[in-house]
């Protein structure tokens, strides 16, 4: 059956109006011939042939032919229907066209690019051994019909085409053919065309056969390539694999070493345990011991706490009770003073100065003559005021007890009075005045300058004291004959309030010039009023007799010229050592501010004089120190504690042995006595009695020790 009779018979499709598309058993092989088809024949329909099994070896060897040189396909062009439009392809190109007018003019040109929309993709593929040829037909009009043609083998004049035409007519028929051949001719023709039909079975059983073992090898290739691709992903992964066990095991030979050095440690510690563990055991016995000790020692520390406290509450009791007891005793002492001393009787006055014999006499004052004496076993320097005055004897008694109660350690101690004779007994003072000690008078010897600071800070100390008492005592007589040295060279201020205890008119009695220098001149402008900066200028006279020394006539004047043309070591005392000129410069201004005429100007002693001086109080040697220098070089070396009295602190010179077993100087231990106590100034116990006995030992020795220097 026809081609074009088949398309009927199955009623596919009008003819007319179809382009046929030849393609292999396989049709997705015969992909692209259709794919072109369906591009170049959009409107048209298609009808997919399976014509014969295309030639896949020669899909890549394709060559574009000019002509045609296939037997086959020459005879197709020139045999077929001339209403038949033919292309012939060759491996998806177009190579040939037979145009419905037979004519042989090639259009390649305008058909040869697969993507020319004008014209037709033909498929075709054409091998050096084997070719197939393809061979549309453009059945776009009635004239158009399409063809098949396969070609086997080269283009071999032997291979008969096999064409199946989409026209109802057989290609080639015997009457059309040859028309007039003779019987004999037409029978061979015939068993020739039987051989050819024979060898074009042959052929076509060869070819299948081939194109099966084509097939087979294209599995067998694409198998490989699967099998190869397979080989190179197992390849790779194990390649990954054999790079993932070797990490693996590099990480087991760190973890092997670390195990190692782990052992290794391990074996260290297991041989340290039993050290360890006996250190353990040593460490928690000596820690049970610690802590027993210190439970121990908290409960002492408890016990003592509570012995603390409890003697604290002795001490404290006991403190209560001496001061209970050291109060009694003064209060005693006080009544004892008053009562045994306060009032002298005329008759003791004469006893003690033995009948004012000169010899007992140590000096003369503008009020009268002073006498020294014993009265009761203490030493006294008594003073004899006018026997006359206006003051009632009651009143001078009120008086005198009144100044006897203003006590200071720079101030002589008043303590006792004889009304009937206006006299007065005072502490004695065994280094006289200091007027006697700057004019080196009496063989006193120069006072260091740390002396006479000292001095000016004392002096300071009781003004500022009794300016403050209740009611204000101005000294009003203050100078260097005033100031007295006690055994120690400590300064005290003599006759301050007698002023008090006689009357104006002998007050007013003033006939040594030397004492005017010291008075302040404008008290002496004012008709004699005293106040408290009469004191300062006194006190600013004396200030400049301690750096210089001078005659007070003058001094003032002197000092200042000397700090005017900065000279003030030519008018300070050489005697006296070397000046720390600063503190000395700052006396100097401090006293000259001190002599300020007007009263106004001067400085006040609490708020400017003490602050300045009081500081220089350092810079000076202790008193024990001090008054050896000053009387030798005994205060170079260091004196024997045992030689120095415990009450005057200084170095004994007449050693005397109390009930209490310990050694005093003569004059202290007796004046501690003979002021009422009967206690030990060292134990504070009573004693058994108070008889001295004087320490011959001791006396020797430190006569010894003094003459070594
Ligand atoms: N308590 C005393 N201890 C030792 N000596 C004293 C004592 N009182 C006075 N003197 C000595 O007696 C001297 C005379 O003292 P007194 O006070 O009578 O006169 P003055 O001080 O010299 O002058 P004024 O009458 O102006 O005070 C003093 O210079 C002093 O040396």
């Amino acid at each position: 059956m026809s081609g074009e009779d088949m398309i009927k018979a199955e009623g596919i499709c009008d003819v007319e109006d179809t382009v046929f598309v030849a393609v292999g058993k396989n049709v997705k092989e015969g992909k692209s011939v259709l794919s072109w088809a369906l591009k170049s024949f959009a409107s048209r329909r298609i009808c997919v042939l399976h014509v014969h099994q295309p030639n896949h070896l020669f899909s890549s060897n394709c060559r574009q032919l000019s002509e045609l040189k296939s037997s086959k396909a020459k005879f197709v062009c020139q045999h077929a229907p001339m209403h038949c439009q033919i292309w012939f392809t060759c491996s998806e190109y177009l190579i040939h066209t037979r145009s419905m007018n037979n004519s042989l003019s090639s259009s390649m040109e305008s058909l040869s690019s697969p993507e020319d929309n004008g014209g037709t993709k033909m498929h075709n593929h054409v091998g050096d051994g084997y070719e197939d040829l393809n061979i549309l037909e453009n059945a776009s009009s009635p004239a158009n019909k399409m063809v098949k043609v396969e070609i086997k083998g080269d283009y071999s004049p032997l291979h008969e085409a096999h064409l199946h035409c989409a026209t109802s007519q057989p290609l080639l028929e015997e009457g059309s053919f040859h028309g007039k051949a003779s019987s004999d001719e037409t029978s061979r023709v015939e068993h020739a065309m039987m051989d050819a039909e024979n060898s074009k079975q042959r052929a076509f059983e060869e070819s299948v056969k081939r194109w099966r073992a084509e097939e087979d090898a294209m599995e067998a290739i694409r198998m490989a390539e699967v099998s190869y691709r397979l080989f190179k992903e197992k390849e790779d992964q194990r390649k990954e694999k054999e790079e993932f066990f070797a990490k693996q095991k590099e990480e087991i030979e760190e973890l092997k070493i670390q195990h190692d050095l782990c052992l290794n440690k391990l074996e260290m510690i297991q041989e340290k345990k039993p050290v360890l563990e006996s250190q353990i055991t040593e460490s928690s016995y000596a820690g049970k011991e610690l802590e027993e000790k210190i439970i121990q020692a908290v409960e002492l520390l408890i016990s003592f706490r509570k012995q603390r406290d409890e003697m604290q509450i002795e001490r404290d009791n006991a403190i209560k009770e001496v001061n209970r007891f050291r109060k009694l005793v003064q209060d005693d002492a006080d009544e004892y003073c008053i009562k045994n001393f306060f009032s002298i009787s005329f008759s003791d006055i004469i006893e003690a100065t033995q009948n004012f014999d000169p010899s007992s006499n140590i000096g003369d004052g503008k009020f009268g003559s002073v006498y020294k004496g014993i009265i009761h076993h203490v030493k006294v320097a008594i003073k004899m005021l006018p026997a006359c005055g206006s003051f009632s004897d009651s009143d001078f008694q009120h008086k005198a007890e009144s100044l006897s109660r203003v006590r200071h350690p720079n101030l002589v101690t008043l303590i006792g009075i004889c009304s009937e004779s206006r006299s007065l007994a005072y502490e004695f003072l065994e280094n006289g005045n200091l007027e006697d000690h700057l004019a080196c008078r009496k063989k006193f010897r120069p006072l260091h300058w740390q002396h006479r600071i000292r001095i000016a800070v004392e002096i300071c100390s009781a003004l500022i004291f009794v300016h403050a008492n209740d009611p204000c005592i101005v000294h009003g007589n203050l100078r260097p004959t005033n100031i007295l040295l006690d055994a120690k060279f400590v300064s005290k201020i003599s006759d301050f309030g007698v002023h008090l205890l006689i009357s104006q008119i002998e007050n007013s009695s003033n006939d040594d010039p030397e004492a005017s220098i010291y008075v302040d001149p404008e008290c002496i402008d004012k008709g004699g009023q005293l106040t408290v900066e009469s004191d300062v200028y006194s006190f600013g006279v004396i200030l400049l007799r301690l750096l210089t020394a001078r005659p007070a006539s003058g001094i003032v004047r002197d000092v200042k010229c000397a700090l005017e043309s900065g000279k003030l070591g030519s008018v300070l005392d050489s005697s006296a050592g070397d000046w720390p000129i600063e503190q000395a410069e700052l006396l100097a201004y401090l006293a000259l501010s001190c002599c300020e005429k007007d009263p106004l100007n001067r400085p006040n002693m609490l708020s400017e004089v003490w602050p300045t001086i009081e500081p220089m109080r350092d810079i000076c040697k202790p008193h024990s120190d001090l008054s050896t220098s000053s009387q030798g070089s005994k205060g170079q070396k260091r004196i024997p504690p045992h030689f120095i009295c415990p009450i005057f602190q200084d170095v004994m010179e007449d050693p005397h042995i109390a009930a209490d077993g310990y050694t005093y100087e003569g004059d202290a231990i007796k004046g501690w006595l003979y002021s009422g106590h009967d206690t030990s100034p060292m134990t504070n116990l009573k004693l058994d009695t108070c008889d001295l006995i004087p320490n011959s030992a001791l006396y020797r020795a430190i006569q010894e020790w003094q003459q070594q220097f």
